[in-house]
């Protein structure tokens, strides 16, 4: 099976999560593009969706799916995402479609996070991929100094890319995160940072994992 193939299969398996006549929470990135075009077959059941960007919205008005905005709901059912690392625990590194904190807002307002990814995913500790993490634009230079400083990570400005915030892009190379919650909670808090891409406060509670005998569920 290819990867596009095993895709598809995570986003048709996450319509088993969908809530009937209710609002859903969904995601970025080209695995939950799959997971949009499967909910518009069941788009007569649910209320509609809150989405976490510019192009996911798109796709679900596209389709005829009523879009809502994050401050019309109180709370959503289930979050449907993607992920670039998800660890054993179900801690993430999100962001390689530069949507982490529109995510990371809807992930909150939901009471779970459906995490829908292709087996290459699935790591022992995160931090293969290269850690994103939004900051204002002014204080690149020095949250990239304290990522170093702190972690030994080597920051460089995503080139360009904006984010639909109108910020920037880090990615933090070499790091081996092995205390996810901690790491989040401490580079949260560097003043410039919008949003860490560790997800790990909201991690996720189920993960749909394509694999080429099928979907494996992974429950935390
Ligand atoms: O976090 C994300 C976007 O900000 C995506 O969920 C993540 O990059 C995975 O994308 P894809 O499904 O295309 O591999």
């Amino acid at each position: 099976m290819t990867q596009d193939e095993l895709k598809a299969l995570v986003g048709q398996a996450a319509l088993a999560y969908v809530v009937p006549g209710s609002i859903v929470g969904v995601g970025t990135g080209s695995t939950v593009n799959c997971f949009i075009d499967a909910l518009a077959t069941m788009k007569d059941q649910i209320r509609g969706a809150v989405s976490s960007s510019v192009k996911s919205t798109e796709r679900l008005l596209a389709h005829g799916i009523p879009v809502l905005e994050a401050s019309e709901v109180e709370s959503l059912p289930v979050y449907i995402d993607g992920a670039d690392e998800i660890d054993p625990q179900g801690n993430m590194i999100k962001g390689g479609g530069a949507a982490l904190t529109r995510e990371k807002i809807v992930a909150d307002l939901a009471e779970r996070f459906i995490c829908i990814a292709d087996a290459s995913k699935l790591v022992d500790v995160l931090g293969r991929f290269p850690l994103p993490v939004e900051v204002i634009p002014m204080a690149a230079a020095q949250v990239a100094r304290r990522f170093a400083k702190a972690y030994g990570g080597q920051a460089t400005v995503r080139e360009g890319v904006l984010t639909d915030n109108g910020n920037l892009i880090l990615d933090v190379r070499g790091l081996q995160i092995r205390e996810p919650l901690a790491m989040e909670a401490e580079a949260t808090l560097w003043p410039g940072v919008v949003t860490v891409g560790i997800f790990a406060r909201h991690k996720a509670a189920v993960c749909l994992l394509g694999t080429p005998e099928g979907v494996r569920t992974l429950q935390f």
